[in-house]
């Protein structure tokens, strides 16, 4: 039977097709000559506090629609200003709404850095996140062989974008620590099951590379949530339903950091 990932995958496939049909590698190539070079995110992440990406999500396959997020540019600023220290914007249409849109409003807004969170498959998607401005790529492990993930995962790096390699098991766990990742997220939600447990990241924590830095990514809800995963290891956390739910998404994101002060 297949798994939610496996479904949303062959919906992101067949998206890419067409995008390659009316976009040419080398006219992304060309685009992103015209771009500057893309953020650094590890030196930030690497000091001490807690970091907070905020992520754009209008929808998820496990709660449905979640907000209305008419302006992502407006709402990035918002998360900016709380003290974000990176975007994470949802590009997957079918089970999130989002878009490359999206990524382009919110990357012409923002000064800090942009992750362009979708799932990544294809060499092509990485030259089409560079050419719309990303600073950082995410690649699931669990969507992943070893060959594809070290391919895109040196893809990611030459192109001058920071990879988040994302993990939920012990054996993905692994497979990111043999790839030599230098930012990895746990993700407490199962993305076959959809089932979240913030305690994965303490779980998983002990098996990711010591020197690497740590993103508990989903289910952080509360300041509280925040300061738990925390004080289990992660520098940072990749937080979306709570702030787009939230009528003050700025003020969230504070609250979370001053909880780790
Ligand atoms: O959010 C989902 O339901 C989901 C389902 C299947 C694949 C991926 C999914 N979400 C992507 C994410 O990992 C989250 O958007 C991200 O970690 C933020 O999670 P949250 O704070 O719980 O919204």
């Amino acid at each position: 039977m297949s798994s939610v990932l496996d479904d949303i995958i062959v919906g992101v496939r067949k998206d890419l097709h067409e995008r390659r049909q009316a976009t040419s590698l080398g006219h992304l190539e060309a685009r992103i000559q015209t771009r500057r070079a893309a953020l650094e995110v590890l030196p930030q992440l690497r000091r001490p506090g807690l970091g907070v990406i905020s992520e754009v999500k209008r929808s998820s396959p496990s709660k449905g629609a979640l907000a209305e997020i008419t302006d992502p540019a407006e709402l990035a600023a918002a998360y900016q200003a709380g003290g974000a220290i990176a975007i994470s914007v949802l590009t997957e249409k079918h089970r999130f709404n989002g878009s490359l849109a999206d990524l382009d409003a919110v990357r012409e807004r923002v000064e800090i850095p942009v992750l362009r969170k979708d799932f990544i498959v294809d060499d092509y998607q990485v030259w089409e996140s560079r050419a719309h401005g990303a600073d950082l790529v995410l690649l699931i492990v669990a969507a992943l062989d070893d060959a594809e993930l070290r391919r895109l995962h040196t893809l990611v790096t030459d192109l001058g974008m920071t990879p988040l390699v994302e993990v939920h098991t012990p054996d993905e766990a692994r497979r990111a620590a043999d790839l030599g990742a230098e930012l990895v997220g746990v993700n407490n939600r199962n993305l076959k099951t959809l089932e979240v447990d913030l305690a994965q990241f303490g779980r998983l924590v002990d098996l990711l590379p010591a020197e690497a830095v740590k993103v508990a990514e989903s289910g952080v809800f509360t300041p509280e949530d925040a300061a738990l995963v925390h004080s289990q290891g992660a520098d940072a956390i990749l937080c979306g339903e709570a702030l787009v739910r939230h009528g003050d998404p700025a003020g969230a994101i504070a609250a979370m950091i001053a909880a780790c002060r």
